[in-house]
């Protein structure tokens, strides 16, 4: 006999949909389970519905989340499907995001049209990016480039490109490879000069702290390499206010039970930078992460975070 089927929210785009069917057919594996013991709901947030500005001015990360944190509290879903980048620092009491898929490839890609990589664009060309972490990553490499702000979904970034709207636009390598579209990609963005959002690459799975059940099924998909990198970089990211407004990079990386982490904080024009390093044990992976930003914080001084108001 079969008992309710577990509902997977998710957001309605297409990434969101592949990381929802991915985390149902892990589930389904891990416990000998047929499809129909799963039904996958999506859900449309405020974040998909505002496609005009950058993410910043209109609220954060928060957007993509609140509607599916308010069906798992009225139990429209069990679990809510996220990619950990847009997941906020801090959850709603009684929720939690323990749980998280293995990591894909954390690099950014360069889809370019002029030219297949930035360093060969010519002078002054336009890349599009609404992230604000690549567009100063991308002027401190270029600042001759003219950065505009690019949102939408990946289809739809796709399309301005063809339209001729900027020469060129970076993706995760890992939503395009979710997506099934990595023969877009022109170019990988090398770690050190390109380091990723904290969270990037990572599934993570959002739940109601008080549903054992779901957290035993959900224990058999956990991976706990990731799960100690991503405790480390939301730290990182907490320490630093998690704030949308600041160009934020931060990667863990676990090697058995030692974990080193990198994290970076720019100006918008990319012209002034402060890195951080640190390394530990995978068990202090919180206090590395919160160590990371408090330092890094406290050496761009408050007039750095000034800036952004
Ligand atoms: N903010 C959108 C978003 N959230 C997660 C990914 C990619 C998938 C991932 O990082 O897991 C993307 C698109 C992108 O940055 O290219």
């Amino acid at each position: 006999m079969q008992t309710k089927a577990l509902k997977i929210g998710t957001r309605a785009s297409p990434l969101a949909l592949a990381q929802a069917h991915e985390t149902r057919d892990r589930l389904m594996a891990a416990h000998g389970l047929s499809e129909d013991a799963f039904e996958i709901v999506p859900l449309t947030t405020t974040g998909d519905q505002i496609l005009d500005k950058p993410l910043s001015e209109v609220g954060g990360k928060g957007l993509f989340t609140k509607e599916l944190e308010d069906a798992l509290f009225d139990g429209r879903i069990d679990i809510a499907v996220h990619s950990s980048k847009d997941m906020a620092t801090v959850l709603p009491d009684g929720l939690e995001a323990t749980v998280f898929l293995p990591r894909e490839d954390v690099r950014d890609t360069f889809i370019g049209k002029l030219a297949p990589s930035i360093a060969e664009l010519p002078h002054g060309a336009t890349v599009g990016s609404s992230s604000l972490r690549r567009q100063s990553l991308i002027r401190r490499m270029r600042p001759d480039l003219n950065v505009i702000i690019f949102r939408g979904n990946v289809q739809t970034r796709l399309r301005k490109l063809d339209e001729g709207i900027a020469a060129g636009t970076l993706l995760a390598y890992a939503g395009l490879r979710r997506l099934g579209l990595t023969h877009i990609i022109t170019d990988l963005m090398p770690l050190d000069m390109f380091p990723p959002a904290p969270g990037q690459g990572a599934i993570g799975i959002e739940f109601r702290s008080a549903d054992r059940s779901i957290r035993e099924m959900l224990s058999a998909i956990h991976d706990a390499p990731t799960g100690h990198a991503l405790t480390c970089e939301r730290a990182y990211l907490r320490a630093l206010d998690g704030s949308c407004r600041t160009p934020i990079a931060g990667h863990a990386v676990v090697d058995g039970d030692r974990l080193f982490f990198k994290g970076i904080i720019l100006s918008l024009d990319g012209q002034e930078a402060h890195e951080v390093e640190r390394e530990g044990k995978v068990s202090d992976a919180e206090a590395i992460g919160r160590a990371a930003g408090e330092d890094v914080r406290g050496r761009a001084g408050p007039k750095f975070f000034e800036a952004w108001g």
